[in-house]
């Protein structure tokens, strides 16, 4: 039970032998921590026994206090309120009365959901702010909730130390797996077939990619790219070639593991010598002489998840005719010949980027995912779920750039005034706000259009948009991590602190702008493939 204390007994806490101060009215005693603190023993002897809120927010964020609290905290001031649920606001638009002529005005007008979150313009989504959005409503309103809460007190905190340790707990997947958000990540209808676990605020049957987006966006708040492609970079594209092409028997005996978080799957198709240029790939399967079994050789470089999981869906060759010669094959750890080592990388270090080297793998020709020498499709048709995983992900870390900026601007004076109230430093904020806002409109219409056009449809009709916006997208990251960063100055260029987040994305920037297709062939792809379906549909020029 906390304890209750005078601002007079905290005083007379004031050596360093018997250390407390007070931040926001919260009573700490840092009499064993003074020692490993990382801004020395010194600057808190000063303001031993006192009210120290104003140092502190001068010198950290919020995720201190909630990472060390549990430990440090041993009481709050007496003149302290209990938190009182804040009064719920009036619906942003009142309800029109359900008259003859307003029913039909009442059913097609939704009200805007209630305002969520900081309320940071810009710094969320506008359906975060009280404004109208024909795609979400109530349940995925409630979705962000828990989600939200999840990650600030179990993965905030401490997402820079897994960073540094190039590692996520395993427990925090498990826990994705049993929240049942690993199940609702692969682009179809929640697979209540293959697991039991469903998620608290939405019921299977009304999941929809907005919700699955939901999912994406609020884990990518973190600011670390290692950390959401930890949890979902080899899952997420892993796994839709499995439960849409998989055999029957494979699925049934392999999903519910993967559904869990218990097992893991990511996916290998790019090598040593084949990136984008997926058709000249060279990693080899040969077909046993009795016809049952592949026999795999070959690399793969730079699979995201690699080192952790059980199960890689990999492109392979079959047949020697390009494009038209290439197979998916589902590779289990277990049949053995199969070597993982992690690879230093620049950016995503949580992520486990991984060098494998398949040897002599004997793969039953069962595993195949979709049909032999048709894998091209396949992995065509996993790009567009893909990209919009790396443009949710983009567009979202631009924001945490934004708010990380616009928070600290606030705060920091130079030359006798706030960084916000110098032009040059609001000049940056709105370029980069422009750009983020632009961009997730065009996420929000394609999110819709995925969900309405078949998948046929949505590949050929979608591939050349969602290639622009990847590009636009990892464009607009880069953009706002580097105007970030000069509005952090050195705090963004040491790692950890205040400026840690921006200092991550930084670094992160790269592995959103070279894999799942370089901006370089996005852009030309969306050109190419834009005009050719036009050309197909009647295009007049
Ligand atoms: C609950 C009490 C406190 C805790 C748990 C705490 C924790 C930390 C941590 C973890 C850091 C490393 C940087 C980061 O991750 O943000 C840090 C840095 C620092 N702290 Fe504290 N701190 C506390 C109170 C204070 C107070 C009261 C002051 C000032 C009077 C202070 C001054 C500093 C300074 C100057 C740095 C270095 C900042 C930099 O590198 O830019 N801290 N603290």
């Amino acid at each position: 039970m906390s304890q209750n204390f005078k601002a007079s007994d905290v005083a007379s806490h004031n050596k360093a032998d018997d250390l407390w101060i007070i931040v926001d009215e919260d009573v700490y005693d840092l009499t064993k921590f003074q020692d490993e603190h990382p801004g020395g023993k010194k600057i808190l002897t000063r303001v031993a026994g006192k009210d120290a809120s104003k140092q502190f927010w001068k010198y950290h964020n919020e995720g201190i206090l909630k990472k060390y609290k549990k430990s440090l905290q041993v009481g709050s001031l007496d003149s302290k309120k209990p938190k009182v649920e804040a009064a719920k606001p009036s619906p942003a638009v009142a309800a029109p009365k359900p008259t003859k002529e307003a029913k039909k005005v009442v059913e097609e007008e939704a009200e805007a959901l209630e305002p969520y979150g900081d309320l940071i313009p810009f710094a969320d989504p506008s359906w975060y702010q009280g404004y109208h959005s024909p795609y979400f409503n109530e349940s995925h309103a409630a979705l962000r909730a828990e989600i939200r809460e999840w990650v600030e007190s179990d993965i905030e905190p401490y997402v820079t130390e897994w960073d540094e340790k190039k590692e996520v707990p395993r427990e925090i997947f498990l826990e994705a797996g049993r929240r049942g958000y690993l199940a609702g990540l692969l682009g179809v209808h929640y697979p209540v077939e293959y697991t039991k676990n469903t998620v608290r605020s939405v019921p299977p049957e009304q999941w929809d990619l907005f919700h699955e987006m939901i999912v994406t966006d609020e884990l990518s708040r973190v600011g670390s790219g290692g950390f959401v492609w930890n949890m979902i970079g080899g899952y997420g594209i892993g796994g839709p070639p499995l439960i849409k092409f998989g055999k029957k028997e494979l699925k049934d005996r392999i999903m519910p593991g993967i559904l869990s978080g218990e097992q893991r799957i990511c996916l290998a198709i790019t090598e040593p010598d084949a990136g984008s240029d997926v058709a000249n790939l060279t990693c080899e399967a040969k077909l046993s002489e009795d016809g049952k079994h592949y026999i795999v050789n070959g690399e793969k470089k730079w699979i995201t998840n690699g080192i952790w999981c059980d199960y890689f869906t990999t492109a392979v060759r079959t047949s020697d005719k390009g494009m038209n010669g290439v197979t998916l094959l589902l590779i289990e750890r277990s049949f053995g010949g199969v070597s993982t080592r992690r690879m230093d990388c620049q950016g995503v270090w949580s992520s486990g980027t991984t060098y494998i080297t398949f040897e002599d793998v004997k793969v039953p020709v069962e595993n195949v995912l979709g049909k032999e020498n048709q894998g091209f499709k396949v992995i065509m048709t996993n790009f567009n779920h893909e990209r919009m995983g790396i443009i949710i992900q983009c567009l979202r870390f631009s924001r945490v750039c934004y708010e990380e900026s616009v928070k600290y601007g606030n705060k920091r004076r130079t030359f006798g005034k706030k960084l916000i109230e110098h032009p040059v430093i609001r000049m940056k904020l709105a370029h980069m706000a422009r750009q983020i806002e632009a961009s997730y409109n065009w996420l929000e219409n394609l999110i819709f259009q995925c969900q309405r056009m078949g998948e046929t449809e949505a590949m050929l009709r979608l591939g050349g948009p969602i290639a622009g916006l990847k590009a636009q997208s990892t464009l607009c990251f880069e953009f706002c991590a580097r105007e970030a960063a000069q509005i952090f100055g050195g705090l963004s260029y040491s790692r950890g602190g205040q400026g840690a987040k921006v200092e991550r994305l930084y670094r992160d920037v790269r592995a959103y702008a070279i894999p799942g297709g370089s901006e370089e062939i996005m852009l030309d792809l969306s050109m190419r493939q834009s005009l050719r379906v036009a050309k197909m549909s009647g295009m007049k020029l």
